[in-house]
Order: C-alpha cells, then sequence, then structure tokens
C-alpha cells in the first residue's frame, strides 16, 4: 500500500473522492468535474477536479471503464494514461466516443479507474551486436497461424 497526496482543487469541491469500489478492486474509480456532451467520434480531456503527488518510483495507470466501453463505445484515448510521479497539474481523462450515439458526461459520474504502478528506471547500454534468440526478429505475429515468411 502506498500513499498519494492528492488536493482538491477548486472546481472540485463536493465531488467523491477517488474510491475502491470493492475492496478487490485493482483501480479506483474517478469521476468528471465537468459537464460535457462526446459527439460520436469526438475527444475530451475531461477535468476531474484534483491533482496528485505520486511518490517517486511510481506512476498512476488511467484506465477506461469496461462498462462504459462496452455500452457506449467510450474509452481512453491514450489508454492506458500515464500520470508522471513528477506532476502536480489536474489529472484529466481523455475519453473518446467511438460509439454511434452521442455520449453526455455528466459531472459526478465515474468515467475512468486509477491504478497505480510500481515503475522502473532503466540506463541505456548502448551495443553493436544484441545476444541471439529463438525468436529473432521475428515478430507481429510472426509465431501465429498467419505468420509472414
Ligand atoms: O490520461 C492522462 C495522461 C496524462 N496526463 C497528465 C499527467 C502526465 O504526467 C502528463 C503528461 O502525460 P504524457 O507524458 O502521457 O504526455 P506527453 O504528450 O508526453 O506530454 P509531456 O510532454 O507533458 O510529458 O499529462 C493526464 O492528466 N491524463
Ligand atoms: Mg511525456
Amino acid at each position: 500500500m502506498i500513499e498519494i497526496a492528492l488536493k482538491r482543487l477548486p472546481h472540485g469541491e463536493g465531488l467523491p473522492a477517488p474510491a475502491y469500489a470493492t475492496t478487490g478492486a485493482a483501480g479506483l474509480d474517478i469521476v468528471a468535474a465537468e459537464d460535457v456532451c462526446l459527439a460520436p467520434g469526438a475527444r475530451h480531456a475531461v477535468a476531474t477536479g484534483f491533482a496528485v503527488a505520486i511518490p517517486p518510483g511510481f506512476e498512476i495507470q488511467v484506465r477506461p471503464r469496461s462498462g462504459l466501453a462496452l455500452k457506449h463505445g467510450v474509452t481512453c484515448l491514450n489508454s492506458p494514461g500515464t500520470i508522471d510521479a513528477d506532476y502536480r497539474g489536474e489529472v484529466k481523462v481523455i475519453l473518446a466516443n467511438l460509439g454511434a450515439e452521442p455520449f453526455q458526461v455528466t459531472r459526478g459520474e465515474r468515467i475512468a479507474q486509477l491504478v497505480p504502478a510500481a515503475v522502473e528506471a532503466a540506463r541505456l547500454i548502448e551495443v553493436q551486436e544484441l545476444d541471439d534468440t529463438v525468436r529473432g526478429t521475428g515478430g507481429f505475429g510472426s509465431t501465429g497461424r498467419h505468420s509472414l515468411p
């Protein structure tokens, strides 16, 4: 369990805090801080009304809610969105409406979920040759039924 500082912004006053819907939930549900109508094919960075300070070595992933995706075709366009540990601005949810009908986002409605995760920092070491593997350079379905020659 890690601790993440959360600052409510003026336009987020009165909204429910991010919360786990059940004890075993992986994601903290977050709600919209604004009303916005998403036309089919449209996208919008939806305000949440809060900012966070994540401890070094961690990130928060912004993930879609499957119910919105299945019922309405509404998803997070950049899924999973990345909240960096050093970001202090408002957390926003880039919602896209891939459905055929307009979708009304209503202030207070749950629109996405936050999943905190540990991140490893890497130091890149430039080399002339990489080690051999069975896969080699094959990818993009190379092991499947319709594998390319
Ligand atoms: O769904 C998201 C994704 C990002 N962010 C914020 C927090 C994150 O730390 C910052 C930058 O995100 P990212 O690195 O994905 O975007 P970028 O296009 O690389 O922008 P930057 O140049 O600011 O890093 O934007 C959100 O609020 N919601
Ligand atoms: Mg970036």
